[in-house]
């Protein structure tokens, strides 16, 4: 009997992926003489495609425990869940894109466990960005860079070193708010259909604070979040202060919004598929991405100091979409920040990064942190190796639902 060779495949930021992964399935590399349906891949593309069933034909083909949608499930939720329905199939290879991208810790433990005992009965293709999401018992390790998959060698981090060169430019205009509180909330409880998310939220954040929201997938970072931004009805009713309004005063979602810069993973795909890169930065100045207005001769010249910060200068003519994921990533955290908003949130920046371009980005939002007044809330449910969070506030889920801890 041949024994089966489990891989890790390490493919950096704008290697190539989905060229390695059509090749995969279609036996080019690796996989040859193997069936095409005894391939498998599990990828945040086919976790779109089933997303996309339950909207349009209304068809729920993967459910968790609790008989639940992917729609309504957290981003880790949905991640167990569809590789719970992957694993369970019978396949002869399983291709796994970025599998523990996203997972907490315990979800991590898990999961590999579960894919080694799946291992056991087939052939596992891991491709991840980062070398900390190799797994363990797979002993074979690639790389994948100019189109060909070659011997990995570990590769040594620039820590301690700052990649980016100059200062975070300057505001344009201050948005002035009363008081040295920018967020209090005040014992917040959230449910969802008798099911409770979040038990007695009482947080402030104040002026130039650098937070880190985190706790496990389902702990209701996202839930709380949306209490901040004003996208979700359960605020109504709580006791909760936004930029000196107390919510369901009368004040309008502008009131609200021109206060925040915002960031989440999502936004690197979604949008803006034809705008330049140099427009994407300038359209942080305007209320809204769609309508163009022209841009002042200031707002150009502060562009361009952001561009040159993020040392992208030479390609502010590019298309935004044609930019590799770090450097989009980059451009959208300035387009957020452009303004100097009193609160800069970003939402799992460093999904998806590959190691290099996490400390990038990691190094930018320390500089900001470090030269401007804005307070961060940096989300995520790990942490992240060279960001230099102030403080931490903790989510611990519970029965009653989850409870906030300051924790630094
Ligand atoms: N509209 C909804 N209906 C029902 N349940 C919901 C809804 N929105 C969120 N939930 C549930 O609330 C819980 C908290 O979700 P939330 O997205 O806030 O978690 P999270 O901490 O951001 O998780 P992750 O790290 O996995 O993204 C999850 O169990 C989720 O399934």
């Amino acid at each position: 009997m041949i024994e089966t060779k489990h891989w890790n495949i390490k493919v950096p930021n704008g290697a190539g992926k989905e060229n390695l992964i059509t090749d995969l399935t279609q036996g080019k590399v690796l996989l040859q003489g193997i069936p095409k349906d005894q391939i498998k891949l599990y990828s945040v593309i086919t976790l779109a495609k089933f997303i996309r069933e339950e909207e349009i034909h209304d068809k729920f083909e993967v459910l968790n425990e609790r008989g639940q949608a992917l729609k309504s499930m957290s981003s880790g939720e949905r991640k167990r869940a569809l590789l719970d329905y992957f694993l369970a199939q019978e396949t002869q290879v399983l291709i796994l894109d970025n599998p523990l991208d996203s997972l907490d810790v315990e979800g991590r433990e898990m999961l590999i466990q579960r894919i080694e005992e799946v291992a056991q009965s087939c052939q596992v293709i891991n491709i991840v960005s980062r070398e900390r999401d190799f797994l363990p018992f797979v002993s074979e390790h690639l790389v994948y860079q100019e189109g060909v998959l070659k011997p990995f060698e570990s590769s040594h981090s620039a820590a301690g070193r700052s990649l980016l060169q100059g200062s975070i430019p300057e505001a344009i205009e201050t948005i002035e708010v009363k008081g040295e509180e920018l967020i209090r909330m005040n014992q917040v409880s959230v449910s969802y259909l008798e099911r409770a998310i979040l038990k007695d939220i009482s947080w402030t954040i104040r002026k130039g604070e650098f937070w880190q929201l985190k706790g496990p997938n389902g702990a209701g970072k996202t839930t709380l979040l949306s209490m901040i931004t004003g996208d979700n009805h359960k605020a109504y009713g709580q006791d909760i202060t936004l930029f000196g309004f107390k919510k369901g005063s009368g004040e309008s979602v502008w009131d609200i919004k021109k206060n925040i810069g915002y960031y989440t993973s999502n936004m690197t795909y979604d949008f803006w598929r034809n705008q330049s890169v140099e427009y994407m930065i300038i359209s942080g100045y305007f209320d809204s991405v769609g309508l163009y207005q022209k841009p002042s001769e200031l707002m150009r010249k502060r562009t361009e100091a952001w561009l040159d910060l993020i040392g992208l200068s030479g390609q502010k003519d590019k298309p935004f979409i044609d930019l590799p994921i770090g450097h989009r990533r980059l451009v959208l955290i300035a387009r957020a920040m452009v303004k100097h908003p009193p609160l800069l949130i970003l939402d799992e920046p460093a999904s998806d990064l590959d190691d290099h371009n996490a400390q990038l980005m990691s190094d930018l939002v320390n500089k900001i942190a470090r030269e401007s007044e804005t307070a961060i809330l940096y989300v995520s449910h790990q942490d992240e190796e060279g960001l230099r969070p102030e403080k931490v506030y903790e989510l611990k889920p519970g029965q009653m639902g989850s409870t906030g801890h300051v924790v630094k």
